[in-house]
């Protein structure tokens, strides 16, 4: 036993996709003799390897089981001072939250350091607990300054009353979080960051405490940003389970509402929660919001990937499908690689692959390695500290699959869902097409096969909100004049027309041996507002396979910074000065 080290080698199942937290599996050692064989006996801890059979005994421990670097986070101590000032009382109370409440769900009050304001202040505090125990506060300052520990752990509030309900309703902001509990529903969690799209919150906590969930209702504002958060916990939870409450047309969120008309009012708001319509039938009414949005701000450029000649030609959006050509060798993978780091550092997207061009797993996550740390992967170039940080945050950033059921459509889309679901993935990567395990149905042509699978590939995009990537190789190229091969379009990707038709970008690489650059050709983009065609060249850097941009008769500008450490250090400036949303209404200050 003392050699085994994998669950796969044990025979013990783990559901696709899971690397943390408890799971409950059948036994290899009883499950064949077992007579109730839905029992799964045994249960496995995936952060410590270890596992043990309920029904006969059978137990052990992975040997060097590779162990998730747990994060460390700061911890505040509780010092269960939560008597409040007179002044805060009367505010909480003007806006109906009565004194009982702030008791229940220990609001404190206290003197803090506040970064905008620079200097101490008379703050409250909304503490967080996680299994009774204190990881975050939030300090807001009567002028709504905010400030949340920095290092400490960003959860929901109040997550650990929802543990096991079945029900929940999701809030913008913590005052909207009081005003349903003190309706009556306890069952109420708000989102720690306010109307921000980055759900990353959810992760860890998703089986423990979102699985068991059978309806979800968002509470979020009905402002833009408030939009945003609620699509995106729609897009996580699932349209299926999420009802949506609304306010009215004079009220922009639950505690507004609760002031002006009162905890009934507020009752059946959540009685009145509206359903998602999933027929697939809509009327401007269904989407008018957004309308009003983009009649206001007018048609905005998508998100670019931060090198001036490629974004002053395409920028992208979620919902839509991308497709990248070109002739073996000439970097599809390396430049789609680049685009992908660079969305993620720049906004957080996380990426799945279906890459068996890429395969084995551990090389395509080396060149990643050294795209996001700007090093080349060997012990010299990339000190262990930056390695280990960079592969933990691969591991909450960058999910390859591979399945060992096979290649199929449905079953790469399967595990693309679950990682939506679960993960909160942006963007998916299909490379190639031609590893995919195509079945055309008897009876169809190859052409009206491409065509379908394509639509089914758009409609996932649009119905799970995400960029899709597809690689696909061109016919045999000829060479031109010169002896180089002429740039493949579109129309030349084996197969069908459709490739051009039915995507809304299209990009093909290829490599210039001679100049030692590279051309990204971009052969279409479907709106105006997102790009247009030409082409943008780059220089490639062996040593950690970025691009930068190249115009003629100038030098390059390398870039070999650790973008990780970058963003972190951007991140940890954010945290100090973090300005959240917040549902005030009528700009009223607070008096203290
Ligand atoms: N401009 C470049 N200069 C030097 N090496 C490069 C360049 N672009 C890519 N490479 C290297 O060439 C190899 C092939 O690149 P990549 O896999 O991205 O090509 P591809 O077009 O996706 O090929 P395929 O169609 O075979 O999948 C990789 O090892 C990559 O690191």
């Amino acid at each position: 036993m003392d050699d085994i080290m994998t669950w796969e080698e044990l025979n013990i199942k783990i559901p696709y996709g899971r690397t943390s937290g408890k799971i409950k599996t059948f036994c290899p050692a009883c499950h064949s003799k077992r007579n109730n064989k839905a029992d799964k006996s045994l249960s496995v801890n995936l952060d410590e390897g270890l596992y043990k059979c309920h029904y006969c005994g059978y137990s052990g421990c992975i040997k060097e089981f590779p162990k998730k670097i747990k994060k460390e986070y700061v911890r505040p101590t509780w010092k269960n001072e939560t008597k409040l000032s007179e002044k805060v009382v009367k505010y909480f109370e003007g806006r109906r939250i009565s004194q009982d409440i702030l008791r229940i769900m220990k609001i404190s009050e206290g003197v803090e350091f506040m970064p905008q304001d620079n200097c101490k202040m008379n703050t409250i505090q909304f503490n967080y607990f996680l299994n009774g125990e204190l990881v975050n506060v939030k300090y807001r300052t009567g002028n709504k300054h905010f400030k949340l520990i920095p290092n400490a752990e960003l959860i929901p509030y109040n997550l650990d009353a929802i543990k096991n309900s079945t029900e929940c309703i999701v809030t913008e902001g913590e005052f909207d979080c009081l005003s349903f509990i003190s309706c009556g529903f306890t069952h109420t969690i708000s989102v720690p960051n306010g109307a921000s799209a980055n759900t990353s919150y959810l992760d860890d906590y998703w089986e423990d405490y979102f699985e068991n969930k059978e309806t979800v209702y968002i509470a979020s504002d009905t402002d833009a940003k408030g939009i945003i958060l609620r699509d995106e916990l729609v897009r996580r939870f699932g349209a299926d389970r999420c009802k949506i409450i609304s306010y009215g047309e004079d009220c922009k969120d639950a505690n507004e509402l609760l002031v002006k008309n009162g905890p009934y009012a507020l009752k059946q708001a959540v009685e009145n929660a509206s359903e998602l319509k999933i027929d697939g039938v809509f009327t401007v009414s269904d989407f008018e919001d957004e309308l009003d949005i983009l009649y206001d701000k007018g048609l905005q450029k998508g998100f670019t990937i931060g090198f001036d000649n490629f974004d002053a030609l395409c920028s992208f959006e979620t919902k839509r499908m991308c497709i990248v050509t070109g002739i073996p060798g000439n970097g599809k993978s390396e430049f789609l690689d680049e685009i992908a780091e660079r969305l993620n550092i720049l906004y957080g997207w996380k990426f799945a692959y279906f890459s068996p061009e890429n395969f084995p797993l551990k090389y395509h996550a080396s060149k990643m390695v050294s795209k996001i740390t700007g090093k080349k992967f060997d012990k010299i170039s990339l000190p262990l500290n930056e390695y280990r940080q960079v592969k933990q945050y691969m591991s909450d950033n960058f999910f390859f699959i591979f399945p060992e059921e096979g290649f199929s459509v449905d079953t790469i889309l399967e595990k693309a869902k679950y990682l939506i679901r679960r993960k909160g993935i942006k963007a998916l990567v299909i490379d190639p097409w031609n590893r995919l395990e195509h079945q055309i149905p008897s009876g169809m042509n190859e052409t009206n096969y491409i065509s379908q699978t394509l639509d089914k590939f758009t409609n996932f995009a649009q119905k799970y909100d995400i960029l899709f990537f597809l690689v696909a190789h061109p016919r045999k190229m000829n060479k031109d004049a010169s002896g180089q091969f002429e740039v493949p379009t579109l129309y030349d990707i084996n197969g069908s027309a459709n490739f051009y038709n039915k995507t809304d970008y299209g990009i093909t690489v290829q490599r210039n041996k001679e100049t030692g650059t590279v051309g990204v050709y971009v052969q279409k983009v479907k709106f105006k507002h997102l790009g247009e065609t030409g082409n943008a060249t780059f220089k490639y850097n062996i040593n950690n396979g970025r691009y930068v941009p190249y115009y003629e008769s100038q030098d390059p500008i390398w870039d070999n910074s650790n973008h990780l450490i970058n963003k972190i250090t951007n991140q940890l400036k954010e945290s100090e000065r973090i300005e959240l949303p917040f549902d005030m209404y009528n700009g009223e200050e607070a008096p203290f």
